[in-house]
């Protein structure tokens, strides 16, 4: 089968790629353009439990421009004053108990007749690095997980990272050398790769073998002066990551606290 990936289309404002956003319990990059872009673009948005904390700490001055469309969780990170606000503006909230599944994986499920109604093609799930190794290696295997919940391409992303799975078969990866920084790699987290074939990296691999223990494909180059496409074949399971650039937002706002006021909001500024 032959997959086509354009992960950096979905950061540009222009693109009418039909997207979900995920937020997961991490600081929100306002400081970053890409979180309005996706914020602005996206048709499904979905706070997961201790993300809609950051959300609502973020967007202090006009919280209610900032209204997900659902709110997920097994809530044991939500804070109460959270969950009561946007309860009284009607957000549409789902429990998710079950603690043998995470979160995210649950919003997933949660969200899947919305995404397939509104014929969402990828998920973009903020906030998936930085903070514990378990809740990484989770979403990780979110990926994998996702294959049985939903169509949607899902998509991995940090202010400097984006990942996401590649199933066995022949795909396409779009890069861009203004949005990507140069750096890649192709890790065999699941299961071990017998035959990888790639081309437009400057490590590149002809029916290799990629297994933990032996080799991993780590601090690859994208070769992306020659060409603006990575092709990869794979016969498992593998991810792909690469890094990514995102540019600074002039103006920030970010507050963590309640009960912040303008003076505390300026002082901080200056
Ligand atoms: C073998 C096994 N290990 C660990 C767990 C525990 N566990 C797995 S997923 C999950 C829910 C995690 O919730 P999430 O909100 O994703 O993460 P949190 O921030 O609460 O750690 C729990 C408790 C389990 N059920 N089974
Ligand atoms: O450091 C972290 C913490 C959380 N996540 C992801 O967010 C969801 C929700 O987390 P809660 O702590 O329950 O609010 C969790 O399922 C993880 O996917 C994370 O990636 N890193």
């Amino acid at each position: 089968m032959t997959y086509q990936w354009n992960p950096l289309l979905y950061l540009k404002p222009e693109s009418e790629e039909k997207l979900a956003l995920v937020l997961l319990n991490q600081p929100l990059p306002t400081d970053r353009k890409l979180f309005k872009v996706l914020w602005s673009k996206a048709l499904l948005k979905i706070a997961v439990d201790g993300g809609t904390n950051h959300l609502y700490n973020t967007h202090i001055h006009n919280r209610e421009e900032y209204l997900p469309d659902l709110i997920t969780g097994d809530f044991d990170s939500i804070q109460p004053y959270v969950k009561s606000y946007y309860e009284e503006q009607s957000v549409e909230i789902v429990e998710t108990p079950d603690q043998n599944s995470t979160d995210f994986t649950k919003a997933l499920k949660a969200a899947s007749d919305k995404i397939k109604e509104k014929e969402i093609k990828s998920v973009i799930v903020l906030g998936s690095f930085g903070g514990r190794l378990d809740h990484i290696f989770a979403n990780i295997n979110s990926l994998y997980e996702a294959s049985e919940i939903t169509d949607a391409q899902i998509i991995l992303i940090s202010v400097d990272t984006v990942a996401f799975l590649l199933q066995p078969g022949q795909h396409t990866i779009s890069v861009d050398p203004q949005t990507c920084a140069e750096w890649c790699g192709l890790i065999p987290v699941g299961e071990p790769c017998n035959s990888v074939t790639t081309t437009g990296l400057k490590w590149n691999l002809d029916k290799q073998r990629l297994k933990f223990g032996d080799l991993i494909s780590t601090s690859n180059t994208l070769e992306s002066e020659s060409t603006n496409i990575v092709a990869v074949e794979t016969d498992a399971t593998l991810i792909w990551t690469m890094g990514i650039i995102t540019e600074k937002e002039e103006d920030i706002v970010y507050q963590m606290e309640e009960g912040v006021t303008e003076m505390s909001l300026k002082l901080k500024k200056n």
